[in-house]
């Protein structure tokens, strides 16, 4: 019998990231890796499932802030560190915990990052955003013109204590973002294990700090040197491109590599848009609706007839029901729907990145009035997290 408990103390959390990297095939945390991983408990949101006395599976989340269509920030759950014991897997261990932690988070969206793809649909999940590594010859790579601000080198200690406040400014602005938590950031600057060679400069314009790029740059077997963007975010266009200009004329670098949204245009940034490659494409957000209604009102809505959603939602099902969907918001109805479906498909549509149209086309949704659903969500940029968790 499958037990779920809150976790709370010290030897209980270094116990969850065991099971949780055992499950990842991945060694428990060392003493050293346990102080940064530390900092990531918060109360209240480590949960894990027992059989008796022994800790067989894993999940938690940390609080956060998501950005929605409109810009507004909505607090947000990243989930995270979502493992059951080899021994134990395929008896139900990550359903009881999923159903538990889904009827107990604070927040009224969470989002994580999937293991696999076929794991989280049934709980509600759905594909929210996607990303794309991009790469640019760096020996090619002009960018016309000269820069609107300026771009400053941070040393290590100070970059560790502005970067999270300048995230909070900066970063908030596109749809799917998330604010970092204090725990993310420990993780993330941990010079010994991750970021021994990494740079970090910071871009101002009229307004003051507005954007700041991290990176590092190794060279390969052949001498090629590759400059890996690890942490990327800006304000506004000026900020965006003159850390463009800033990446494309460092020296001695080949090729420039970084994870970046579908829509961001490069090639209108070079000279040369054959400088630009677009590589593989990846799921990023997997989205989950927590309190439908709420989320629904809490973004804006295109210029369409309205429309009348029927949502489905096996685990919550308080969120079962008919929301009609109008350019002034949502509100729940009792009407007759035009679509029906899964609350995961309804995460999947919510931040933009997929249309009603696409999920009709592969039959995963039936309705009518899609192209006015489609106008309703549409959004002017892909959504783009680029905060790993
Ligand atoms: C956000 C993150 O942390 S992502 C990291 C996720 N963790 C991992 O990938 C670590 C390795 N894997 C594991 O720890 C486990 O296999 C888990 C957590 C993925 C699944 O845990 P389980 O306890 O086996 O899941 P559970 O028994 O509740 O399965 C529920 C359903 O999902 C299905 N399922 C579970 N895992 C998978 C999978 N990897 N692929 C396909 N289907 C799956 C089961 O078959 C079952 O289907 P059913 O309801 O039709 O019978």
């Amino acid at each position: 019998m499958t037990d779920i408990r809150v976790l709370n103390d010290e030897a209980q959390f270094r116990a969850h990231t065991t099971v949780f990297r055992r499950a990842m095939h991945m060694p428990g945390p060392s003493d050293d890796d346990w102080k940064v991983t530390r900092p990531s408990y918060e109360p209240d949101r480590a949960l894990a499932a027992f059989d008796g006395d022994e800790m067989i599976g894993t999940t938690q989340s940390y609080g956060s802030s998501l950005v929605v269509p409109g810009g507004a920030v909505v607090p947000h759950s990243a989930i995270s560190r979502v493992g059951v014991r080899a021994d134990y897997t395929r008896r139900g261990v990550l359903t009881a915990l999923m159903r538990e932690q889904l009827s107990t988070l604070p927040d009224p969206v969470a989002t994580l990052r999937a293991s696999e793809g076929r794991i989280y649909g049934r709980f509600g999940y759905g594909l929210a955003g996607r990303w794309r590594v991009v790469e640019i010859d760096a020996r090619r790579a002009v960018i016309p013109g000269e820069m609107t601000g300026r771009v400053r080198m941070l040393d290590q200690d100070t970059a560790d204590k502005l970067l999270p406040e300048l995230h909070e400014a900066v970063g908030l602005w596109r749809p799917g973002q998330i604010s970092r938590w204090p725990g993310w950031w420990a993780r993330s600057r941990d010079r010994e294990s991750n970021a021994k060679n990494t740079v970090t400069v910071v871009h101002s314009g009229s307004d003051g700090d507005d954007g700041f790029l991290t990176y590092q740059v190794t060279e390969d077997k052949d001498f090629k040197r590759r400059m890996s963007i690890e942490d990327f975010e800006w304000a506004n266009d000026d900020a965006w491109r003159d850390l463009w200009i800033y990446a494309a004329r460092l020296d001695l670098v080949d090729l420039i590599e970084i994870d970046a949204a579908l829509d961001d245009p490069f090639w209108w940034l070079f000279e040369d848009p054959r400088v630009v490659r677009s590589k593989d494409v990846y799921d990023e957000i997997w989205l989950r609706l927590v309190d439908v209604p709420r989320m629904l009102s809490a973004r804006t809505y295109g210029a369409a007839e309205p429309v009348v959603i029927e949502i489905r939602d096996r685990l919550l099902p308080a969120n079962d029901g008919c929301y009609r969907v109008s350019p002034d918001g949502a509100e729940r109805v009792d009407e007759q729907a035009d679509i029906t479906m899964p609350v995961d498909l309804l995460g999947a549509a919510y931040l933009g990145d997929t249309t009603f149209s696409q999920l009709a086309a592969a039959k995963r949704i039936e309705g009518t009035r899609l192209a006015d659903a489609d106008a309703l969500f549409a959004v002017p940029r892909k959504p783009y997290c680029g905060t790993f968790f």
